[in-house]
């Protein structure tokens, strides 16, 4: 059975005229990673603020452990250090004049615990994040992702009932990042902790979250698992934010007594996608994986426009009655510019809007 560990309703914030956080509901289950991505702007580092406590929201509710730490109607903000929170920025922010040892101690050392308990605390949180020996270092000793490490112990250190990390992979190179990000999975794993995560990168979401939830200009659109988004997409925005995909807007129409959607003006495919009636318009998303091309007669002719060789796969871009298909294929089957392929389209996803 799901726990809830926090529970966000009706939240809205605004600076100004701007409304960063626009009436937004949210359920966080315990022990999960929750993924928040969307635009840039769209609201989630704010809604990260408001969760911490570091921003104060203008109305809604924010429960953790069915604890409210804001209300609007109870008129009740509780500061961030009364909420056991942890958190870790972009950009990390350790004190570059004290050691490894004192940047994580730090949030012991103002609560004024004993000293044997700020030991046996640092070893044990620079353990999780695999960085014992390390502790007489200084920042700039280390590489950037030791320090984003550096960072995670100093967080973990006051065994937050939640982690909320604010893109902390950013600045670290493509390598260090996939290390990173299988370090975060693991230490959320082995701790039972539950995260919350802000990235714009969607690959990364897609890898490392139990679900993901999808902002668009403050309000959630979508949260599901990555292969909930990935192929149950409910509208246009999502379909396009998570993963490539062509967006089509067709219609239903008849032949022969069997609903077919028309996909271009002369190619048509049967109706298994949709509940649609007869003439109704609907949006497709079709991902560039489910399309194959071919030398032999399928269901419509292009023409290849574009081709980007990726090693694993080749994407071509497909002209196809004036319209462009993107189209993902094994690099066992290459095309030329400019010459005629056939189609053939596999599945389809139908998008409500
Ligand atoms: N302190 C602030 N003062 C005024 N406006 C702000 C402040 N913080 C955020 N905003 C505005 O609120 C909106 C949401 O910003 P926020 O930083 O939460 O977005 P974001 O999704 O995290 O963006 P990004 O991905 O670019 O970091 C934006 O329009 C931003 O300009």
């Amino acid at each position: 059975m799901k726990i809830i560990q926090a529970q966000i309703r009706g939240l809205v914030k605004k600076y100004g005229k701007v409304v960063a956080i626009n009436g937004l509901d949210l359920d966080i289950n315990k022990g999960e990673m929750l993924s928040i991505v969307g635009p840039s702007g769209c609201g989630k580092s704010t809604l990260l603020s408001c969760i911490a406590g570091l921003e104060k929201p203008n109305d809604g509710e924010i429960a953790i452990d069915d604890e409210l730490v804001f209300s609007t109607d109870r008129n009740c903000f509780k500061s961030p250090d009364k909420r056991q929170i942890g958190f870790v920025f972009q950009n990390y922010a350790l004190w570059p004049h004290k050691s490894v040892f004192e940047n994580v101690a730090y949030p012991l050392r103002i609560r004024k615990k004993c000293k044997y308990l700020i030991k046996n605390e640092v070893e044990r949180a620079l353990s999780i994040v695999r960085l014992l020996g390390k502790e007489r270092q200084y920042p700039y000793e280390l590489s950037g992702g030791q320090q984003q490490r550096v960072a995670l112990a100093r967080a973990l250190i006051m065994k937050p009932k939640l982690l909320l990390l604010d893109e902390p992979l950013s600045n670290l190179d493509a390598k260090l990042r996939e290390d990173m990000q299988y370090e975060i999975k693991r230490i959320q794993k082995d701790m039972e902790i539950t995260i919350i995560h802000v990235t714009h990168d969607q690959y990364e979401a897609m890898g490392i979250s139990d679900r993901i939830a999808v902002m668009n200009r403050g309000k959630l659109i979508q949260v599901g698992t990555p292969k909930e988004l990935y192929e149950h997409p409910k509208t246009e925005f999502v379909a396009k934010f998570i993963g490539k995909t062509n967006i089509i807007h067709s219609h239903v129409t008849e032949e022969n007594g069997c609903s077919k959607l028309a996909l271009f003006e002369h190619v048509f495919i049967e109706d298994r996608y949709t509940t649609a009636n007869i003439g109704e318009k609907v949006i497709l998303s079709i991902r560039p994986e489910d399309i194959s091309l071919r030398k032999e007669k399928g269901m419509g002719k292009g023409k290849i426009r574009r081709m980007f060789y990726r090693g694993n796969v080749i994407e071509y871009t497909i002209c196809i009655e004036n319209k462009e298909l993107k189209v993902q294929t094994s690099p066992k089957e290459e095309y030329k510019i400019g010459e005629e392929v056939w189609i053939h389209i596999h599945q389809i996803k139908g998008v409500k809007n």
